[in-house]
C-alpha cells in the first residue's frame, strides 16, 4: 500500500476477516500510520514475510478503486521517472478530499467586497480628493488598477492598512462596501459562444489525420498564431465523444488566462465538459471529480493536474499551449504534465495531440525523431494574415531622442520607455476605437534602485535578489518571498540622499501611459492586480466587450488571446528574459515574443507589432519577427548540442538547500562527490556532471542554495541514478538542509 508520507518504500497491512479480498488495486482503504488514521491507497496484495505481526486495515472506502489502473499506471510512472515517493505522488493525484481522513471543511459563501462608486479620472481631482489621506488614495488606486472592486480582505494586505481606511473611504462615499455572494464558478454560466465555424480544408486535414491514429500515437499539431488549433481540437472532441462513445482530457496552461478558449469547449459541448480549475473549493473539486467518474461528463478541461480526470475509455489527450513552462509541478512530484499525458494516452489506448503555434524544443526533436507526426496549420483562419512586425532598436532610439531634445524643455518621462514608433501607433489606435495591447514582462514600478553615490542596491534580507520599487502602495517589495519594505530615502551604505529608481516595470508604463494618453481606458494584467479569484477573467471580459483600450500587462497578456479589435502590439522591452543564465532564455524569450505578437491583427481590420529591444541580433528576436520557427529551431538546437542541452540529453538538477551558508555549501560537495564515486564505482561513463556551485540565485526564502547538474543520453540510466540520489544520498539532519532532485528541470536559477 502506498502512504503520503516523503518515503521511498511501501507499506503492507494485515486484510481482516470481515472485509472481502482480493482489494482491487487503486483502492483507498483506511489505516493507522504513526497512531493517526491515514488514506492509504491499495497496490496490490503481497505474501508477508514469516514472524512479522501487521497491523490490519481498518476500513475499505471506496466501493471502485479512486485510481483506476491507467491513473495508477501514470502515478507509478510520474514517481519513478521524477524520483518521487510514490505515496506523495498518488496522493497528488486525488482531490485533497479524498486523501484527507477528515471531511473537507465547507467552503464560506460570502466576501466583503469594496466597490468604487465615485470616479475620480483626471490626477488633478485625485490630488484634491486624497490630499491628506495617502493610504485611501493607495486603496483608491489598487482598486482602480483592479478594475473598480476587490475583496476588502486583499486589499487591506495589498495596502497593509486598517481596516478604519475603507469605513472613512465608504463615509465619504467614494466607495462601498458590502457582503457578497461569492461568485459561483463563472464557468457553470457564462454566456455561449457563437457555434463554431466551419472547419478549412486545413484544419480537417489535421482533424483526419489525428483519427486516424494508431492507440498512443502522439501528434505536434504546429499551426500559427491564429490558424485555429482551438476548431481542430473541437472536431476532435466531437469525433471521440459522439461516433466512438469515448471521453476526453484537454490541458491548458492557466484556467484563468485562457477562458476564452475554455468557453468555446463548453460552447460546443455544454455541460460533458468539467471545468478544473484553481477557484473550486475542496468540495466544489470533488463534485466536479465525481461526475467523471461517474460518466456524467465526459471532457475534463483544467491545468495540469486535470490530467489525473478519473474519466475512464479515454480516447484523445489535448495539450494546448504545449511548450508552456507551467506544464512543470514545482514540487514533489516534479512532473511535467505533457510527458506524463503521453504515458496515460498509452496506458489508456488514447491519441495525443500536442498544440502550439511555438513548440517546445523537445517536441520539435521528438517529431524529427519520428516520435509524433508533424501536422502543420501554415496560414491564419479565415484569410487573416499573420501581422507585420517593425522592430525598433531602443540604444538608437535613445541617442537620437538625447541629441534631439529641447535642452530648455520638461523632462519627458516617455523617453525610454516608448520609442515615437510605438507613440503615433498607438495614438492612430485610439483615433481608429482599435485596441492595443502592451507587453512589459516585469512587474512593479522600477525593476531595483540603485544609490548614484556609491552603486549600493537594496536587496531583501532573506533572498539574494533585489528589491523592486512598487509604487502603490510605495513599497520596496521582494518578487521571491513577498518580503516588503519602506523605500529608503538615503543609501543605506553611505547615507547620501541619492537613491534613484531604474528599470521599468509595468506600474510605471501604466502611468506614463495615463499621463500621456489621459482619456485612454487603460487595464493593467499582473501579479499585482489579479490577486482576486476572478480578476482575470474580468479583465479579458473587459477587452473582450471593448471597454478597454489598451492592455498592458506581463506575460500573463500573451496566452491564446482572440480578439479581433486588437491591431496593434508592442513590447516594451522585449530583452527581459534574454540575459538570464538559464540554456532555455532564447527560447522562452523566442516563444513569449512570437506568441504576443501573434495577438495582433487577428480580425478583417489587419494589425502591427511593434518590438522595443537592445539586442536586435539576438536569434531570439531575429526569427520571432519574421514568425519563424524553423529557423529559429534550427538555429537554436545548435547551439544545445556543444555544451550538450536538452533535447539532446536528459538532464537532472540536484539542489541542495539549508539555513546555513557553509553548511549548504559543504553539504553540495559532499553529494557530489558521493555521486562522483557513484558514477565511477559503476563505471557510468554516459554521465556527465556539472558543478557543484551555488545556484544563480542563491539565497531563496533565507534558505542557501547550491546545485550541480547531471546529463545523459540514456533516459534509463538517468532514472536510475536520480532515483538512487534522491533516495540514498545522505544528507546531515541539521541547518533544515535538504536535497532535491528536479528532474527535467524547466528552470536552472
Ligand atoms: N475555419 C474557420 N473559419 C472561420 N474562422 C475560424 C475558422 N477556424 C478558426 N476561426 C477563428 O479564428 C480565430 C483564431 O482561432 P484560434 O483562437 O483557435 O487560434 P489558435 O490556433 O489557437 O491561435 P493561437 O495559437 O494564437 O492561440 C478564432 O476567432 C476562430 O473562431
Ligand atoms: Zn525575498
Amino acid at each position: 500500500m502506498a502512504l503520503a508520507a516523503p518515503l521511498f518504500r511501501t507499506f503492507t497491512y494485515r486484510v481482516p476477516d470481515g472485509i472481502a479480498v482480493p482489494i482491487a488495486p487503486g483502492t483507498r482503504v483506511l489505516v493507522s500510520f504513526r497512531n493517526r488514521p491515514e488514506i492509504g491507497i491499495c497496490l496490490g496484495a503481497t505474501v508477508p514475510p514469516d514472524g512479522i505481526t501487521l497491523k490490519p486495515i481498518q476500513a475499505v472506502v471506496d466501493d471502485v478503486p479512486s485510481l483506476p489502473a491507467s491513473l495508477l499506471h501514470t502515478g507509478k510512472w510520474i514517481a519513478d521517472w521524477y524520483a518521487a515517493p510514490l505515496g506523495l505522488t498518488l496522493r497528488s493525484m486525488l482531490p485533497t478530499a479524498l486523501t484527507s481522513a477528515k471531511a473537507p471543511a465547507p467552503a464560506s459563501r460570502t466576501q466583503r467586497m469594496v466597490r468604487i462608486v465615485m470616479d475620480l479620472p483626471s490626477l488633478l481631482q485625485r490630488e484634491q480628493t486624497f490630499a491628506r489621506a495617502k493610504q485611501q488614495r493607495v486603496v483608491y488606486d489598487l482598486l482602480e488598477a483592479q478594475g473598480g472592486a476587490a475583496p476588502l480582505e486583499s486589499l487591506r494586505i495589498q495596502a497593509n492598512c486598517s481596516a478604519g481606511v475603507f469605513t472613512a473611504m465608504a463615509k465619504r462615499g467614494l466607495v462601498d462596501i458590502r457582503d457578497e455572494v461569492q461568485q459561483r464558478d463563472p464557468f457553470a454560466d457564462r454566456a455561449g459562444t457563437l457555434p463554431p465555424p466551419n472547419p478549412s480544408e486545413a484544419q480537417r486535414e489535421a482533424v483526419r489525420a489525428i483519427l486516424a491514429g494508431d492507440p498512443g500515437q502522439v501528434f505536434l499539431l504546429h499551426g500559427v498564431t491564429g490558424s485555429g488549433k482551438t476548431l481542430v481540437y473541437i472536431e476532435v472532441l466531437r469525433a471521440v465523444l459522439q461516433q466512438r462513445d469515448k471521453t476526453a482530457i484537454v490541458l491548458v496552461p492557466e484556467i484563468a488566462l485562457t477562458s476564452q478558449t475554455v468557453d468555446r469547449f463548453r460552447g460546443a459541448f455544454g455541460d460533458d465538459v468539467a471545468v478544473l480549475h484553481s477557484g473550486l473549493s475542496d468540495g466544489e473539486r470533488l463534485d466536479a471529480w465525481q461526475s467523471l467518474r461517474r460518466g456524467e461528463r465526459r471532457i475534463a478541461v483544467g491545468a495540469r493536474s486535470a490530467l489525473f480526470a478519473p474519466l475512464e475509455r479515454v480516447g484523445v489527450v489535448i495539450v494546448d499551449e504545449e511548450h508552456e513552462s507551467s506544464y512543470k509541478q514545482s514540487e514533489t512530484p516534479r512532473y511535467h504534465a505533457r510527458e506524463a499525458a503521453i504515458v496515460r494516452a498509452r496506458a489508456e489506448g488514447a491519441v495525443v495531440v500536442l498544440g502550439s503555434a511555438t513548440p517546445s524544443l523537445e517536441t520539435w526533436e521528438r517529431a524529427d525523431r519520428g516520435q509524433a507526426i508533424r501536422l502543420t496549420l501554415p496560414d491564419r483562419a479565415a484569410g487573416a494574415q499573420l501581422p507585420p512586425v517593425t522592430v525598433v532598436d531602443m540604444r538608437v532610439e535613445l541617442k537620437q531622442a538625447v541629441k534631439e531634445r529641447n535642452p530648455n524643455a520638461p523632462f519627458d518621462e516617455t523617453l525610454g520607455v516608448f520609442s515615437k514608433s510605438l507613440l503615433v501607433a498607438l495614438e492612430q489606435r485610439l483615433v481608429r476605437g482599435e485596441q492595443s495591447l502592451l507587453l512589459l514582462n516585469r512587474r512593479g514600478y522600477s525593476s531595483f534602485m540603485q544609490c548614484n553615490a556609491c552603486g549600493d542596491v537594496p536587496v531583501c534580507p532573506h533572498c539574494s535578489i533585489s528589491l523592486t520599487y512598487h509604487r502603490v502602495p510605495e513599497m520596496l517589495v521582494c518578487h521571491y518571498c513577498q518580503h516588503q519594505q519602506p523605500v529608503p530615502a538615503v543609501c543605506a551604505q553611505c547615507s547620501a540622499d541619492t537613491m534613484r529608481r531604474r528599470g521599468l516595470g509595468t506600474q510605471q508604463v501604466e502611468r506614463v501611459l495615463s499621463e500621456r494618453f489621459p482619456e485612454a481606458r487603460i487595464a493593467r494584467m499582473d501579479v499585482d492586480t489579479t490577486s482576486g479569484k476572478w480578476a482575470h477573467t474580468q479583465i479579458l471580459d473587459r477587452v473582450g466587450r471593448g471597454e478597454v483600450d489598451i492592455l498592458l500587462g506581463t506575460q500573463m497578456i500573451a496566452k491564446g488571446l482572440d480578439f479581433p479589435n486588437v491591431t496593434l502590439v508592442g513590447v516594451v522591452d522585449a530583452d527581459t528574459g534574454l540575459n538570464l543564465p538559464d540554456f532555455r532564455a532564447a527560447e522562452r524569450t523566442f516563444q513569449l515574443v512570437s506568441q504576443v505578437a501573434g495577438r495582433a491583427g487577428r480580425g478583417p481590420k489587419g494589425g502591427d507589432v511593434i518590438i522595443q529591444t537592445r539586442m536586435p541580433n539576438s536569434h531570439a528576436i531575429r526569427h520571432a519577427i519574421t514568425h519563424d520557427v524553423t529557423g529559429f529551431v534550427r538555429e537554436e538546437l545548435g547551439a544545445r548540442r556543444m555544451p550538450a542541452y536538452p533535447p539532446f540529453v536528459s538532464i537532472a538538477n540536484v539542489l541542495v538547500s539549508g539555513l546555513d551558508q557553509a553548511a549548504t555549501a559543504a553539504t553540495a560537495v559532499a553529494a557530489a562527490s558521493w555521486v562522483q564515486r557513484l558514477v565511477e564505482r559503476q563505471g557510468l561513463r554516459d554521465l556527465v556532471f556539472v558543478g557543484p556551485a551555488p545556484c544563480p540565485i542563491d539565497r531563496i526564502k533565507d534558505r542557501w542554495r547550491w546545485h550541480f547538474l547531471l546529463k545523459s543520453s540514456q533516459p534509463k540510466l538517468m532514472t536510475r541514478v536520480a532515483r538512487y540520489i534522491a533516495e540514498r544520498c545522505p544528507v546531515p539532519k541539521m541547518h533544515e538542509l535538504r536535497l532535491t532532485v528536479d528532474r527535467d528541470p524547466v528552470s536552472l536559477l
